[in-house]
């Protein structure tokens, strides 16, 4: 596992947006999804490791190289699918191949065939008459055969429907198995986070709150439901929300059982979390500063 982005306190002020200070690290072998709502910096992040966009302060740094040097080799190792494809509308899928494929040193023709096929690109109709669903298969399959070491995907699914989004889930984790790789990519969809993840990261107003290991973050969640109502003075460690005193969810489960088993305090039923659930709090923590 090596660190192959680097993001060093990089900040940019854009009107009344502030980004950063961002410090961070994506590495190989990993699939990382940032999550965050709408205008949290997502895709303005996505654009500076590409160097799509500027940065008043800080660096980033992919395979090495700083991406705004002069040296643009490390843009052959990566290949970034940004939310809409601009200046498609009049190629068709074929044309759009043809174009692309001689920029990829690793271009792999069977591969960009297999996940058409498999996901029914009509590749002689024009990207502009497609459905936005069936665009984001033709951009999946444009981006995968390129055979890059990093994918850098900004919500590459969320016009899809369910079947395809599942298909495509799949083909990210075959496309894992080629070898040394590393995704990063942007998403809403809780079944992308729960299927892929294996870091998240929380974004908002431009700022970065935290990495995680998805299963160690979902598993520190827990829901209790108390034999007796709890006293409004207790604050049970990591708790993070109570109903009628009976209900208590913490994000510290560990410490929390510890404290209700030390203060013989029992329970009636103990929960996990749904994913999505994890992801509101997350959500609410950050604007609310719980965590
Ligand atoms: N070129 C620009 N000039 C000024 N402000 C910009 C520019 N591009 C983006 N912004 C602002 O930066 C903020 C972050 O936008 P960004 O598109 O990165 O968010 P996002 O997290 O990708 O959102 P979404 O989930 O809706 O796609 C927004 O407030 C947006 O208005």
């Amino acid at each position: 596992m090596e660190s192959w982005i680097k993001v060093n306190q990089m900040e940019k002020n854009m009107n009344d947006f502030k980004m950063g200070p961002i410090e961070l690290e994506f590495e190989s072998g990993m699939i990382h999804v940032i999550v965050g709502g709408n205008g949290s910096g997502k895709s303005t992040l996505f654009k500076q490791i590409m160097n799509l966009v500027t940065f008043d302060a800080g660096s980033i740094e992919v395979f090495g190289s700083n991406v705004a040097g002069e040296d643009e080799g490390w843009k052959k190792r990566i290949a970034y699918q940004p939310q809409t494809l601009v200046g498609c509308d009049e190629f068709t899928g074929r044309q759009l191949m043809q174009l692309i494929s001689p920029l990829y040193p690793n271009w792999n023709q069977s591969l960009f065939d297999d996940i058409a096929r498999s996901l029914s690109v009509p590749l002689n109709k024009k990207f502009g008459k497609l459905s936005q669903g069936v665009q984001q298969k033709l951009a999946i399959a444009l981006t995968l055969a390129r055979d890059t070491d990093i994918l850098l995907l900004d919500e590459p699914t969320s016009h899809m429907d369910i079947p395809a989004k599942s298909r495509v889930m799949d083909l990210f984790v075959e496309w894992m198995e080629r070898g040394e790789k590393l995704i990063i990519l942007s998403s809403h969809q809780t079944e992308d986070i729960r299927k892929l993840a294996d870091y998240l990261l929380f974004m908002s107003n431009g700022k970065l709150h935290g990495k995680f290991v998805k299963d160690e973050l979902v598993s520190s969640f827990k829901k209790y439901w108390l034999e007796k109502e709890l006293s409004s003075q207790i604050k049970l460690p990591g708790e993070i929300d109570r109903k009628n005193n009976r209900l208590i969810v913490t994000n510290d489960a560990e410490k929390a059982e510890a404290y209700l088993l030390s203060h013989k305090i029992g329970w009636i039923e103990a929960e996990s979390l749904e994913m999505d659930e994890v992801i509101s709090y997350m959500v609410v923590n950050k604007n609310g500063g719980v965590l």
